[in-house]
């Protein structure tokens, strides 16, 4: 178990191939804080994606993992995908989406919505197809906070956004990561997005995760 002031923590962890046992990436030792905001960088293939995997405990198929994982008890973890679609039914409108999964009334929903910048009048009746990519991507947001999560772990959530919606999507994430009080951990290529969460930062390079204290790239 881990100890009561982390929510989740690696230690010694590798994760390996199940076919062959190939090592794709290894974390010596990291810890998520309540609180905290973290950001993962490394190049395409480097292993941020596992090492998302590895802090929710749920592994894709035919890789294993080997070291301890220790989580909070009940720990609740909310996800963003890359495209907000991917986190949504393609059919069913997307307010009766966000009740449905979370439980939430009606009133809490428009909350979050409108805390994302969304008119839930406007948009909670519309399917996911007769969205914006940005606009799927802020209800895919609001879907990961309205569970109460004490994490928040997101792929690369800004990658397929234009420069306005990636600033105003991480305006988002920092301001319901701050009233919530989740911890955000955030997987990405670009420099600004942990300098515009004022994140710590984690580095995989070569199946290998390293900290780094400064961020290199000027605001
Ligand atoms: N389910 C899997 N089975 C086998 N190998 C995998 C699996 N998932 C990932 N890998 C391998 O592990 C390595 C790291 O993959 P990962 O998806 O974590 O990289 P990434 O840093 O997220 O890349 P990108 O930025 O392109 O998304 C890659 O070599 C990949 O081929």
């Amino acid at each position: 178990m881990a100890p009561s002031s982390l929510l989740v923590s690696l230690d010694g962890v590798t994760v390996s191939t199940r076919r062959t046992g190939e090592p794709l990436l290894a974390v010596p030792a990291l810890a998520v804080r309540p609180g905290s905001r973290t950001v993962v960088m490394g190049p395409s293939g480097a292993g941020k994606s596992l090492l998302l995997s590895a802090l929710t405990g749920r592994l894709p198929g035919g890789v294993t993992l080997s070291g301890t994982r220790t989580a909070a008890p009940g720990l609740r973890i909310g996800f963003v995908p890359q495209r907000g679609a991917e986190a949504l039914h393609p059919l069913l409108p997307v307010g009766r989406q966000l009740r449905m999964v979370t439980g939430a009334g009606t009133v809490r929903v428009g909350e979050v919505l409108a805390a994302v910048g969304l008119d839930a009048g406007a948009l909670a009746s519309r399917r996911p197809a007769e969205l914006s990519g940005g606009q799927l991507q802020r209800v895919a947001i609001s879907l990961a906070f309205l569970g109460s999560p004490a994490l928040v772990i997101a792929d690369e959530p800004t990658s397929a956004l234009d420069n306005a919606s990636r600033d105003e999507t991480l305006r988002m994430f920092r301001t319901l990561s701050e009233t919530t009080r989740s911890a955000l951990v955030i997987a990405t290529h670009d420099p600004l997005v942990g300098l515009r969460l004022g994140a710590e930062l984690i580095q995989v390079g070569a199946g290998r995760v390293s900290f780094n204290d400064s961020l290199e790239v000027a605001a």
